[in-house]
């Protein structure tokens, strides 16, 4: 089913703010963000290092509550835990003792559910669509970084959540594996037309992934820039010299390094 105009957006950030306050002082790690997601759209957050890309998220994610302001998710205010969400983050946080099928198989657990027949199935379907079906008994320590999060991957999804929330998932692999899984990503959030909000430091990620990139700057977190990619998700090639996407990986390299020129000019 298409969006229409009418439909509510999936998440609704209405001016809202967060402030930190430690002993050794406040950090207001965002100022008024106004920002709408439309349901299946693909948006990534990309931004220097503690411009409030991960505090956002957690915002997004109800684990967390804005100082001011208000998020909505499909109409309705957000308050406490957003559960119906599909989280993946940099680390996977699979648990060693339990086989690869199990740790997806917790999703179900958390929620009460014992998983049957079809919860089984559900998972064995996943893992094999992300090519590691044959590792489904094995445990995530005798797995490859790239292996446990497509594993963590399918977690995620196993719930069949609208929406996928993704904190930098693929940062702690090597270039290869990174590109590759970013290949599967953009096929199956094509596929399955989830809304996901995707938080990355690299500009080529943000570029491939995404419908729209949002740049934040930092202390506070504010946008800074907002750029469209008007190409179909699912038939991109990755980012490269002479690419249909470089324009728009020129201009998000603009928003970044104007960002970077401001520090430097305050510091
Ligand atoms: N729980 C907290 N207590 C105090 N300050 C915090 C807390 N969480 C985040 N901050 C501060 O808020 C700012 C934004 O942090 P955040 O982790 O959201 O940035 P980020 O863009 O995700 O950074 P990175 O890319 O390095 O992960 C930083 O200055 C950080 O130190």
């Amino acid at each position: 089913m298409t969006a229409t105009t009418l439909d509510p957006p999936a998440v609704s950030i209405q001016n809202v703010s967060r402030l930190f306050r430690t002993r050794q002082g406040t950090t207001q790690a965002l100022k008024g963000i106004n920002l709408e997601i439309a349901d299946g759209e693909f948006v990534a957050l990309l931004g220097p290092s503690g411009c409030g890309k991960s505090t956002l998220l957690t915002l997004i994610a109800g684990l967390d509550t804005p100082s001011s302001g208000e998020i909505s998710m499909y109409g309705t205010k957000q308050v406490g835990p957003n559960t119906a969400a599909g989280f993946v983050f940099q680390k996977d946080l699979l648990l060693d003792w339990r086989s690869a099928l199990s740790n997806v198989l917790i999703q179900f657990e958390m929620r009460g559910i014992r998983p049957g027949k079809a919860e089984v199935a559900r998972a064995r379907e996943l893992l094999a669509m992300v090519g590691v079906e044959q590792f489904a008994d094995a445990h995530p320590f005798q797995m490859s970084g790239g292996m446990r999060q497509r594993v963590a991957i399918c977690r995620a999804l196993v719930h069949d959540p609208r929406l996928l929330l993704m904190d930098e998932p693929f940062g702690a692999l090597d270039a290869i594996t990174r590109e590759r899984l970013n290949f599967e990503l953009a096929e199956i959030a094509a596929r399955s037309k989830k809304t996901v909000v995707f938080v990355t430091h690299s500009v080529e990620e943000a570029v491939f992934l995404a419908d729209r990139v949002i740049v934040l700057s930092p202390r506070p977190g504010v946008i800074h820039a907002e750029i469209v990619i008007p190409l179909a998700r699912d038939q991109r090639g990755w980012p490269g010299e002479g690419t249909p996407l470089d324009p728009y990986v020129r201009q998000a390299r603009q928003a970044m390094d104007a960002i970077h020129l401001e520090r430097e000019n305050v510091a």
